[in-house]
């Protein structure tokens, strides 16, 4: 883009998109490296011209407008802004294109500088809070660099760039806008709406001719140039990330791709004032010099015409040329004027430009009162005479020429026009030639194609009509000086030195839609026999007409042999006009010159006679006629009238349909873009065909195997179902189990409690026992001590032997019993053991049924999910989720197996529980057998214990 300024290129960039996405930021952004294309933009053009050779200078001027509700406003009047609100316009200039009259422009000299500027315009800039965006842009808004660059060589390339912050679309529900908010949305929805349809229509226009609706909101007319003419364009497209965005992101990304589809025209704006001066000046040279030869001749009694060239075009030049110098020097000056202007300072040059800008743009709002009046007149007094009309006409075609005026700027060409436009003096008689008259095409026309050319839309702005009707008289005034210079030249080819002289007065009548091209040719047609010039014959002829007539005869001629006709142009004349030309009276006057015999006068004098009679019958019916003919005239008048308000009725009705037509015609257009679009998708899409035909082979097989996955699933349905069932069932089982655990526990907890009674029973006996085995040892001992002195008194050897048998069987005994201790003791602790291992074991248990509980549930869950999961696949098969379900299932069933084993494994060990217990039961009864066989054996010993002396 910095590259296409440099070289002359106008550039835009637009940003486009919802509320809120971004386009502020891409535009003009925040300090540091968040900041936006505006101020890198800026950055890059000064660093461009710092890097330009020394001679070379760049010029900036910046301007910053919104467009706020269809309202212009400058950002950096702030008087303005705030004062009154100040709005302003967009003109269409013939020479400068796209106008805004009064908007202001701040020369720039550093980049810092136009950042200053830009942010003072923003702060003015209209900004709102929505429920979308918290600081929302409530107008579109258009930064505009103008830059030129003069190398040294004087050749200069001006530019003009565009940076657009278009205010976002938003849906009302969404912004929760009320108020001036919805009033401001409706405005930003409506000027986007336009852009949308300019761009359909300058997609239309590439097969017919269109005109596309700029004018139709400010920001499209503002904008023409870049969206359809002399521009390099670009269109950020702003988008949200967001997938409640979505609808606002297809739509933003549809209207990019019909933006890039538009094509404009961009030519580089280059010039050299260098160039054009010199070329005017040695015109100016060339003219000064011939005028200098005919004045000269002139002063030396005229002299034979022949010996300076050509004597006709001394004759002209003698007459004419001093106006034409008159007007090149004036135009020089002006030239001069500017170039002075180039080379003076830059701001004064600036500042001079927008005066005359704003001058050329501003009519007297008097003269457009006046105008409308004349014009209501034109329309109401359609029975008026032609003279009141013609004078009306002469006014109206005054003021007309005024407005024209305010839209030139070369004040030369406009006086001009004046002069032309009065037509009662002798000035009026302008004959027009070569380059004086092209230069009046080029100042009238410009180098752009006139303002009526471009467009033919219905205004009802009156400062817009005021402006299409100069344009429209402009256009006008440019044909008729093309005839009239068309006219001149091929009279000047045909005629012969001597041959009397063609002026030309154009009349132009201008009606709204249509022009009326007239000329009034003098031709010298009366003579006296000295064949000096009586008085002169005006003939209104049409210059079109006289045009092809003369273009005729010239192609009849040979150029150099010019004997063939007196004067060819007096012979087109006359055959516009039906009278006969001065040749042919000659011929007619030579014939009876040379005819007449005596014998013939009488009868000749006599059929004179006869003739004149005829003629003045003639001349009473031709008088009869022309009185019928006025009357004619009168009524065919008043029909016109009648006609011409029938005819604005039905225009006015055709207007009507047109703009129904137009709508439809948008609709249309839109449906052949659309058209257009399928017809390449199509091309697409036959290339994707035979894909597309492998395709539905390759769906056909994924339909079978959706429908196998689908028994599959279905299998899977009925085997889930019995797991599910089976897994009731196992669940039923263990709660049965759990109780009977439960139940086991609670009576093996009796069972124990009773078992450690007995044993603390047996116990309590064990210590008894003990007491009176103690009591029998202490029996015995006694026994044993009255036995030995018994012995000692009394020696018995068979006692002595049961004694000692008795100790022995004591001893054995004592053994056995605490051997009996011994065990019972460890089957105490044992039973201890027992207890803690079946309190652990159903504690375990527990845990672990819960456990399972709990996979159980998780297992139950999963498979719903599962089955859920499944009938979601059924719906969309695909092959790849239904293996990986296949696959869950598979897993759920070695999970289940893995539960079963578990299960069956407790059931195991429950059932192994009962009989450690019972084994343990049995061991307690074996040593409580042997315990009361011990007794028993004591007992007995005590009882054969020989009784004490
Ligand atoms: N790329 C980004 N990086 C960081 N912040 C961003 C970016 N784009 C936008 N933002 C932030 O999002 C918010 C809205 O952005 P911005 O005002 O530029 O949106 P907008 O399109 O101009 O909206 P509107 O049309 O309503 O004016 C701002 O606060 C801006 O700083």
């Amino acid at each position: 883009m910095l590259s296409h300024a440099f070289d002359g290129y106008n550039n835009c960039v637009f940003a486009y998109g919802q509320t809120g996405s971004g386009k502020s930021y891409s535009v003009v952004g925040s300090a540091g490296d968040d900041r936006g294309l505006l101020p890198r933009i800026v950055e890059g053009l000064f660093q461009k011209s710092a890097a330009m050779s020394k001679d070379s200078k760049m010029k900036m001027v910046v301007s910053v407008m919104e467009i706020y509700n269809e309202e212009i406003r400058d950002l950096l009047n702030i008087q303005a802004v705030s004062a009154s609100q100040k709005k302003l316009d967009v003109r269409l200039h013939p020479t400068l294109g796209v106008t805004i009259p009064g908007l202001t422009e701040h020369p720039l000299d550093s980049c810092a500088n136009v950042i200053t500027i830009v942010h003072a315009g923003l702060d003015n800039r209209k900004v709102g809070s929505t429920a979308m965006n918290a600081s929302s842009s409530r107008s579109h808004c258009i930064f505009t660099f103008k830059t030129s660059f003069v190398e040294p060589d004087g050749n200069t390339k001006s530019s003009q760039t565009h940076l657009v912050d278009l205010a976002g679309s938003e849906r009302a529900s969404r912004t929760g806008a009320e108020g001036d908010r919805l009033k401001e949305g409706a405005a930003i929805n409506k000027a986007l709406s336009t852009l949308a349809r300019v761009i359909y229509k300058e997609l239309a226009k590439a097969g017919v001719r269109k005109n596309p609706p700029f004018r139709d909101s400010k920001l499209t007319h503002v904008l023409k140039e870049a969206l359809a003419g002399n521009s390099k364009t670009v269109m950020v497209a702003a988008i949200s990330p967001s997938a409640v965005d979505y609808d606002e992101t297809l739509s933003t990304m549809q209207f990019c791709r019909q933006v890039k589809m538009v094509q404009t025209k961009a030519v580089a704006n280059t010039s050299n004032e260098k160039g054009i001066e010199a070329e005017l000046r040695r015109e100016a040279e060339m003219l000064r010099s011939k005028l200098a030869i005919a004045e000269a001749n002139a002063g030396a009694g005229g002299g034979d015409p022949s010996s300076t060239g050509s004597a006709h075009v001394d004759e002209v030049l003698s007459k004419y040329g001093r106006g034409k110098v008159d007007l090149l020097v004036q135009k020089l000056e002006q030239t001069e004027q500017l170039s002075k202007f180039y080379g003076a300072s830059y701001d004064e040059w600036l500042a001079e430009e927008k005066r005359k800008i704003q001058k050329s743009a501003t009519v007297d709002p008097d003269q457009i009162e006046r105008f409308r009046q004349q014009q209501a007149n034109r329309e109401d007094d359609g029975s008026a005479s032609e003279h009141e009309d013609s004078d009306a006409s002469a006014d109206t075609a005054k003021d007309e020429f005024v407005l024209c005026n305010c839209l030139t700027r070369e004040a030369a060409i406009s006086d001009t026009i004046e002069t032309f436009a009065r037509g009662d003096d002798e000035t009026n008689r302008i004959s027009v030639t070569g380059p004086i008259a092209r230069e009046l095409l080029s100042a009238l026309g410009g180098s752009r194609a006139l303002p009526g050319e471009e467009e033919d839309e219905e205004v009802d702005d009156p400062q817009d009509l005021m402006d299409r009707a100069a344009a429209h008289k402009t256009k006008a005034l440019a044909q008729c000086w093309r005839s009239c210079v068309e006219v001149e030249s091929l009279a000047l080819r045909v005629s012969r030195p001597g041959a009397p002289k063609l002026v030309l007065i154009p009349h132009v009548a201008i009606r709204p839609d249509e022009i009326d091209l007239t000329c009034e040719v003098i031709v010298s047609a009366e003579y006296n026999d000295d064949g000096e010039v009586i008085r002169e014959l005006f003939h209104r002829a049409q210059l079109e007409l006289l045009l092809k007539f003369l273009q005729d005869e010239a192609a009849g001629l040979n150029e150099g042999e010019h004997g063939t006709y007196d004067n060819a142009w007096e012979i087109a004349v006359a055959r516009v006009t039906g009278r006969a030309t001065r040749a042919e009276v000659k011929k007619m006057q030579a014939d009876l010159s040379t005819a007449p015999r005596p014998s013939d006068v009488g009868r000749l004098g006599q059929t004179t006679e006869e003739l004149r009679l005829e003629l003045a019958q003639q001349q009473s019916a031709t008088g009869r006629i022309e009185s019928e003919a006025s009357d004619t005239r009168a009524a065919h008048a008043r029909l016109v009238s009648e006609e011409s308000k029938e005819l604005q009725r039905e225009c006015n009705m055709v207007r009507r349909l047109e703009s129904m037509a137009e709508s439809q015609t948008v609709e249309l257009e839109m449906q052949q873009f659309q058209l257009e679009a399928a017809r390449r998708e199509g091309a697409a899409a036959s290339r994707l065909r035979a894909e597309a035909q492998a395709l539905r082979s390759e769906l056909g097989s994924a339909e079978l195997r959706r429908s196998a996955a689908r028994r599959g699933s279905e299998d899977a349905h009925a085997s889930g179902d019995s797991l599910r069932s089976e897994l009731g069932v196992l669940q039923r089982e263990l709660s049965a189990m759990r109780r009977a655990a439960e139940e086991a526990r609670v009576a093996e907890g009796q069972q124990a409690e009773r078992e450690l009674r007995m044993l603390q029973q047996q116990s309590g006996d064990a210590q008894r026992l003990r007491g009176e085995l103690d009591q029998a040892r202490a029996q015995l001992a006694a026994a044993l001590s009255a036995v030995e002195v018994i012995d000692a008194q009394e020696p018995d050897a068979d006692a002595a032997e049961l004694v000692r048998r008795l100790q022995r069987e004591g001893a054995a005994l004592r053994k056995r019993c605490g051997e009996a201790l011994s065990e019972a003791g460890a089957l105490r602790s044992e039973l201890g053991e027992l207890q803690r291992e079946l309190s652990d074991a159903q504690a375990a248990e527990c845990q672990q049924a819960e456990q399972e509980l709990r996979m159980l549930q998780c297992q139950s869950d999963e498979t719903r999910r599962l089955r859920a999961e499944l009938g979601a696949l059924c719906a969309q098969p695909q092959g790849a989720q239904l293996a990986a379900v296949q696959r869950q299932l598979a897993e759920t069933r070695k999970r289940l197996k893995a539960q079963e084993a578990l299960t069956e494994a407790h059931r195991e060990a429950s059932r192994d529980l009962p009989a450690s217990f019972e084994s343990a039961m049995a061991a307690i009864d074996q040593a409580r057998q042997q315990l009361e066989q011990a007794n028993a054996q004591g007992a007995a010993g005590a009882k054969g214990l020989p009784r004490r002396r």
